[in-house]
């Protein structure tokens, strides 16, 4: 399969309105494809996003017996048989986040070995804390490096009944670990250590997916969950939009002074990233200071929204956007010097925008790196809106999450040259 090399926007010049409909959720479709892999019988999907992370998702069960069949372009029918079976071959998953460390915990409910890998950028993203929780539960698993591949030997039972996690660098070792938990032999109690995590609606996402699919969960302390062994049921599981996704979408909103009908309202979303509609909504008068750890994918939109603002903004909360695609700090600030030397400056990790609205109009040759990062890619195709001569390179790489961001841009007016 070719890559499209870069790709340069042309400012339209206009408000961008119209009808733009964001994808299925990633972090739900993820869920909803595990626990429907888990039971047995069969479930319907519907409203889900198929991208790169989710086929990996898919992919991989499918690997471990799952029928999977795909009637449309948003419907996954999963029938499962109640276990996973083990796969021939490594579980290759791509840079999916949510796929590996979601089936890395899962691999301790399939009576065998998994061995769950990813590409060059999964190779560098952290799985200890993950990975030393499980043994905790008596389950044989490897990860030489701290990072994948990971080695999982599993059977299916448990040999303790409490797990303590830091879920400081990823609250996906935490999500990995409840949706496990419903598929062993025993009520096991989840317990946070270490740092606040970031994202805890994440957590939330995760407990309801599970109930949905029939397990019980219950929240005994602001830090602790108990979960009982009742497995998964099949379900119908309608997946709602994605508001990571949406965030481009409001953000090119507001820059533009558009009205972009994205079909649904904003506090609808049970997804932690819709709370930044209320913060792009001050644009350009955005705070002094954004607490990013609450609403992580949407920091990259609100960063590059910072430059055309009225006043400075300085990013807090977002240590772990290191450990993300790529560096996302690193990619922010380098992106931001790259149209305007002095735009943005890393302070440890915090990220402060020098931000200049008369950036707007201006034109400014810029390419962008992206480092395989879609978010990357859909933020400073925000600039590209506003300032002339904004070059993403390897724009293709938004196929992780919204493959049909480029066309859903051009729909609404965008048009691109030097297109590759
Ligand atoms: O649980 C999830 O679906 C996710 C949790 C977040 O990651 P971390 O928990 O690694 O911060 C987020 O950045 C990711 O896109 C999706
Ligand atoms: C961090 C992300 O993805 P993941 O961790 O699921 O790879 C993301 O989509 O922004």
């Amino acid at each position: 399969m070719t890559r499209t090399a870069k790709l340069t926007i042309t400012p339209p010049g206009k408000p961008l309105s119209g009808r733009a409909m964001p994808p299925g959720s990633k972090s739900i479709t993820n869920r909803a494809l595990l626990l429907a892999g888990l039971a047995k019988g069969t479930s319907r999907l519907t409203g889900a996003l198929k991208s790169d992370d989710t086929r990996y998702m898919a992919e991989a069960l499918r690997a471990m017996g799952v029928s999977i069949d795909e009637p449309d372009d948003t419907t996954f029918v999963v029938t499962g048989s109640g276990r996973l079976q083990p796969p021939k071959a490594p579980l290759f998953l791509g840079n999916a986040g949510t796929a590996t460390r979601f089936l890395t915990a899962a691999a301790a409910l399939v009576d065998g070995t998994v061995i769950v890998d990813g590409d060059e950028h999964m190779r560098k993203r952290p799985i200890g804390p993950l990975v030393e929780a499980m043994r905790t539960l008596g389950i044989d698993v490897t990860a030489e490096t701290g990072c994948p591949p990971v080695t999982v030997k599993g059977t299916g039972r448990f040999q303790a009944d409490r797990i303590r996690i830091d879920g400081g660098l990823s609250s996906q070792y935490v999500s990995a670990l409840l949706m496990m938990a419903a598929g062993g032999d025993r009520p096991v109690d989840i317990e946070l250590v270490g740092e606040d995590i970031g994202a805890l609606g994440y957590i939330d996402l995760t407990t309801a997916a599970m109930k949905a699919f029939g397990a019980k969960v219950d929240k005994t302390s602001p830090v602790t969950w108990r979960v009982e062994p009742t497995g998964y049921c099949a379900a119908d599981f309608i997946v709602e939009p994605d508001a990571s996704a949406a965030t481009y979408l409001w953000a090119a909103e507001v820059l533009t002074d558009g009205a972009i009908d994205l079909g649904v309202p904003s506090d609808t979303f049970s997804q932690p990233d819709a709370r930044a509609y209320d913060v792009i909504a001050t644009f350009p008068h955005l705070p002094a200071e954004i607490d990013g750890s609450q609403m992580q994918d949407a920091v990259p939109t609100l960063a590059v929204l910072a430059a055309f603002n009225e006043t400075p903004v300085r990013f807090v909360g977002i240590a772990n956007l290191r450990v993300k695609e790529c560096d996302r700090i690193r990619a922010l600030s380098t992106g931001l010097n790259n149209i305007r030397e002095g735009l943005a400056v890393e302070e440890g990790d915090d990220l402060i925008v020098h931000s200049d609205p008369a950036l707007a109009g201006q034109t400014l040759p810029a390419e962008i790196d992206t480092f395989a990062d879609h978010r990357i890619a859909m933020s400073f195709a925000l600039a590209g809106l506003k300032i002339d001569g904004i070059t993403i390179l390897d724009p293709d790489c938004v196929g992780k999450t919204f493959p049909a961001y480029w066309r859903t841009l051009a729909a609404l007016g965008v048009t691109y040259r030097d297109k590759d």
